[in-house]
């Protein structure tokens, strides 16, 4: 356990580390981005939709799951605990995965981004309110059913410790009791595109780019 000092140290830090950041790349303020957040339960195909709207729309997508496991590899004094959560299906404190977020963001240059698995929970909503003051253009929400998530992340093979039916299940729950009252909560606002993910992925992307696009414009 850390000690006062060594935690006013690591604080000292940080608020160094953030102030370097926004000298070097400027603040999200100044930034200004247009932000779509893009929800839905584990599998429902997010990361296969925003590859092909980052190819087509000029978006830069950033996934907070990859965000997150790319801190755990980078040897992060985070990482252990971080891992741990991943393991069990919950969800990172917000403050990790927010800065996180607008340190990809403020690095990258692109002023247009997909936020895909973000906000996850009503922390996650509100901390990311507080700090980066950005409001999303619109949440783009992939619906799908259990079974067929289960299916296609059971089939995925990229080796993530998460795709197995144990921590599957538990993310599915988080997903029930945690993500969806964040969708209800942009749902009363007006802002969710809702798109029925459970067809062929060639097919949900042309609902996707039905969003993106003008009408009177298309996309390749
Ligand atoms: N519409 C689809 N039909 C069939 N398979 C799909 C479809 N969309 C994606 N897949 C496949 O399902 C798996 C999960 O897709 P993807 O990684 O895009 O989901 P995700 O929503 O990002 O999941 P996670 O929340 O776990 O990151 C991948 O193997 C992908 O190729
Ligand atoms: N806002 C977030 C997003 C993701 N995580 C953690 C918990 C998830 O189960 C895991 C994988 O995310 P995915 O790649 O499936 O989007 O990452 C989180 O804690 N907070
Ligand atoms: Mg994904």
């Amino acid at each position: 356990m850390g000690t006062v000092v060594d935690d006013g140290k690591k604080e000292a830090q940080q608020e160094a580390l953030q102030e370097a950041q926004q000298e070097a790349h400027g603040s999200l303020a100044d930034l200004n981005p247009t932000v779509v957040f893009v929800l839905g339960g584990p599998g429902s195909g997010k990361g296969t939709q925003c590859a092909n709207i980052v190819e087509h729309f000029g978006f830069t997508h950033l996934s907070a799951g990859d965000l997150l496991r790319a801190e755990i590899k980078s040897g992060s004094e985070n990482g252990t605990m971080i891992s741990d959560m991943i393991k069990e299906g919950k969800i990172v404190p917000s403050e990790v995965t927010i800065k996180l977020l607008e340190r990809a963001m403020l690095e990258n240059g692109n002023d247009k981004f997909l936020i895909d698995g973000f906000p996850r929970n009503e922390e996650n909503r509100a901390a990311f309110e507080d700090v980066a003051k950005i409001e999303p253009s619109f949440v783009l929400y992939f619906d799908c059913s259990e079974e067929e998530m289960e299916r296609r992340l059971l089939g995925r093979n990229q080796g993530r410790e998460d795709d197995n039916v144990e921590t599957i299940r538990k993310r599915f729950k988080v997903f029930q009791e945690s993500s969806l009252p964040v969708i209800e909560y942009y749902n009363s606002k007006g802002k969710v595109r809702k798109i029925d993910a459970r067809r062929p992925i060639e097919e949900v992307y042309e609902s996707v780019k039905a969003i993106f696009a003008p009408k009177d414009e298309k996309a390749d």
